[in-house]
């Protein structure tokens, strides 16, 4: 398997120097093309810390995170922590997928122009964004609410408009923070359910930031932070979910903290 992202020895500082506060702490993990990879740890481990300098919405104050963006040639390997300001919102148009606790949908576009908005602004022709929106929704199960708006669906309805919309570009990495946040118990099974179904089949690499350790389990690997150290890994490998789960439980009664179950 291909290495998708590399994160080397990076480390965050928050605050002044009378007032330094150490969020990443000489973090180094590496993500490879497949993997559907959880980070949990208590309030305050720093994985939000993480996912933002992933983004480039923050930038690292020691390391490199690397990015393999699938491209021959001298971009195919990128350093995140070195795109530059400007090219900060292209790099994560053409490389990133988001998806986000309150889905970040546009209320005045309908479902399918939210969905077909990444590749109307990389200039694809209309009929080709239109086919490829109408297939990802299908994909998705919303195709029955393409021309709706945010506001008269449900909150699955719209996490999934938020997935197909993070995935219609084919992002080399799909980054979901909280993504269950917003949603009951059971549209959270639901959209794990849908994730889980699109690492597997098609073969999206997900790194998801989650308090929750069901939906942890729906993943092959979990991290685990502790004051912006991995203090644990653990792969599901071969095990059931509900296996995979009880072990995920156990790392957290070691890790304290305010981790719900
Ligand atoms: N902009 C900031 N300025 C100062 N300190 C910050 C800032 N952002 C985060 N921190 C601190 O860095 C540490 C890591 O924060 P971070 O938000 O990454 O944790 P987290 O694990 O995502 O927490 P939560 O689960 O509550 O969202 C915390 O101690 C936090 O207070």
């Amino acid at each position: 398997m291909a290495e998708v992202l590399r994160a080397e020895q990076i480390e965050k500082y928050y605050g002044t120097k009378d007032n330094l506060k150490k969020a990443l702490d000489g973090l180094s993990f590496q993500v490879e093309e497949g993997e559907f990879t959880s980070i949990m740890g208590a309030s305050g481990s720093g994985k939000t810390t993480l996912l933002n300098c992933i983004s480039t919405v923050d930038c690292v104050s020691a390391g490199h995170i690397y990015l393999n963006t699938g491209r021959q040639g001298p971009s195919g390997i990128m350093d995140i922590t070195e795109v530059e300001q400007g090219a900060q919102a292209k790099f994560r148009r053409e490389n990133l997928g988001f998806v986000v606790q309150d889905f970040n949908l546009l209320d005045r576009l309908t479902i399918e122009e939210n969905i077909a908005l990444p590749l109307v602004l990389l200039g694809l022709p209309a009929e080709k964004v239109h086919a490829k929106s109408v297939e990802m929704m299908e994909r998705l199960g919303i195709g029955e609410i393409t021309s709706r708006f945010p506001y008269q669906v449900s909150g699955g309805q719209k996490q999934r408009c938020a997935c197909a919309r993070a995935l219609i570009k084919k992002p080399r990495i799909l980054l979901a923070d909280e993504p269950t946040g917003a949603l009951d118990s059971r549209s959270s099974w639901q959209l794990m359910g849908l994730l889980g179904e699109l690492n597997r089949e098609l073969q999206v690499t997900i790194l998801m930031v989650t308090h929750d350790s069901y939906c942890a389990s729906f993943g092959k690997r979990v991290l685990f932070l502790k004051d912006g150290r991995i203090f644990n890994e653990i792969v599901r490998g071969k095990k059931e979910q509900q296996e995979f789960y009880e072990e995920i439980l156990q790392v957290q009664s070691f890790l304290g903290g305010d981790v719900s179950c």
